[in-house]
């Protein structure tokens, strides 16, 4: 067929106005309209609301529209505050109130788990919500770029590298966007070069800030283009006065031609490559390269619910896979035997073995490596354990990593997982494979976001 004929096929022609109403929203949370047959995603449009659009993009068995105007409000619809969030999608559901969020949360995850998994039967339970679903963030990462002339902070542009300047990102801990501005504030005063990603020259890519909620602790990682730093003992002296909860500061070098934020070397300006933080009564410390969950309020509750999934009475031997610094390890090692955590990242590892020691926890252990291949070499040599816990990345768990689980047959399986997609095709495995699923419990780690974390209990069934 040919490409006219495709577009002539649609029941819909690009750049035409049209009215319909909303009948559902997509897992990144984009209103779906349908004409005749045709779905069209409409950003910022909610479901039961009839809206004017305009059509902006038709393919074969979909398209897009740009929402012009809600004729017929959702109740659910809260007004925004400003349309740059909108441009840069860092709160691609802040039009949706919060309760709201939580129940469309709910519903992905029931939804995936049905599509993906096979496990329609499930009852998923409510979303854990917070209290303040803003200014939970304690991460920043934030390009630095010219803009009109000046050193300029801010986000990108959805779908470009065009930098929209914002200083109060409402998702971030304030504290982290005041650190961001004084530093973007200080760098002119020494002449510093943003980054030109098309030229790639300039110095300055990135500054990140990680904050410990409870401990105030802040980190500022400079990522620079090149290996060189003018006037740096005049930039040090002049980042530490400002920021006097500033414990660590770190060049970060990344001279590739790159979207990935860090580069592998980096070194110490100030301080160490570390700051601390507090979760669940332990005190971490968290190096710049370490994976660190970004909702510390929520974290607390991530934790305890996997946790109390585990059910562990003190006799078990515990697998922490995906361990990063070792939090829910240490979390878990109250109620177990033993706890052995796995982790790809080595200076996470590094942090782990010392948080065990800091914090006094004499029950686990830990190595460094890719969790299929430790936990394969486990299965191989006939070691067990009681139970499995998995906090993988958002790709989920690596087919050996389920074939070793299968031989090694703990009596309980613990997923905490990022991506209800991956999690409902790994559970698919597992329930086939002689493990049953108890309990579904999101928690919602990312407001104003569709992002949505979930912990779950498997148990095995075949003995
Ligand atoms: C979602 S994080 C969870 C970390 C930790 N459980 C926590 O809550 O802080 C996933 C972790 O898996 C690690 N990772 C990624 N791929 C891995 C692999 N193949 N084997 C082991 N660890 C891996 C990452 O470095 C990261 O620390």
């Amino acid at each position: 067929m040919s490409k006219d004929k495709n577009k002539t096929a649609t029941p819909v022609r690009k750049n035409e106005t049209l009215e319909a109403e909303i009948i559902d929203l997509t897992h990144e949370g984009m209103g779906v309209a349908k004409i005749e047959y045709y779905p069209i995603f409409i950003e910022g449009a909610l479901v039961g609301e009839t809206v004017e659009f305009k059509v902006i993009k038709t393919k074969k068995t979909f398209g897009f529209g740009k929402l012009l105007k809600v004729i017929e409000k959702s109740p659910d619809r809260v007004e925004i505050e400003d349309e740059i969030y909108a441009q840069t999608g860092t709160m691609p559901l802040q039009h949706l109130s919060y309760p709201a969020q939580l129940n469309f949360k709910k519903e992905q995850v029931e939804k995936v788990l049905s599509k993906i998994g096979n496990l329609s039967d499930i009852a998923v339970e409510e979303v854990i919500g917070m209290d303040d679903p803003f200014g939970y963030r304690n991460k920043a990462q934030v390009p630095v770029r010219k803009i009109d002339g000046r050193l300029t902070t801010g986000f990108f542009r959805k779908n470009s590298h065009d930098v929209i300047p914002i200083e109060d990102f409402k998702i971030q801990d304030p504290k982290i966007d005041q650190a961001i501005l004084t530093v973007r504030d200080i760098m002119p005063k020494f002449h510093v070069k943003p980054y030109n990603e098309k030229a790639h020259t300039g110095w300055l890519r990135h500054i990140i800030v990680r904050r410990g909620y409870f401990s105030g602790e802040l980190m500022v990682v400079l990522v620079t283009n090149t290996h060189d730093f003018h006037r740096e003992e005049e930039i040090v002296s002049a980042l530490t006065r400002a920021l006097p909860e500033m414990v660590s500061l770190i060049q970060n070098i990344n001279t590739e031609k790159t979207n990935v934020i860090l580069g592998t070397e980096s070194r110490v300006l100030f301080g160490q490559d570390s700051y601390k933080d507090d979760l669940l009564g332990f005190t971490f410390t968290i190096s710049h390269q370490s994976f660190y969950q970004v909702n510390p309020v929520q974290t607390e509750k991530l934790y305890q619910t996997a946790v109390d999934f585990a059910g562990l009475s003190g006799n078990e031997t515990v697998i922490d896979a995906y361990c990063g610094i070792g939090t829910l390890t240490l979390a878990l090692s109250r109620q177990a035997k033993h706890v052995h955590g796995m982790e790809i990242v080595e200076p996470a590892i590094e942090n782990a073995k010392l948080n065990a020691e800091t914090n006094g926890v004499a029950n686990v252990s830990f190595e460094v490596g890719p969790a299929e291949n430790i936990i394969t070499e486990w299965a191989k040599a006939d070691k067990r354990a009681d139970v499995i816990v998995v906090d993988p990345p958002r790709k989920g768990l690596a087919p050996e990593f389920i074939d070793a689980v299968l031989t090694m047959k703990p009596e309980k399986m613990v997923y905490v997982s990022c991506n209800p997609g991956t999690l409902a095709r790994d559970l698919k495995i597992l329930s086939e494979s002689g493990y049953t699923v108890e309990k579904v419990q999101p928690v919602d780690m990312f407001p104003q976001t569709y992002h949505v974390e979930t912990v779950v209990l498997m148990s095995r069934v075949e003995k």
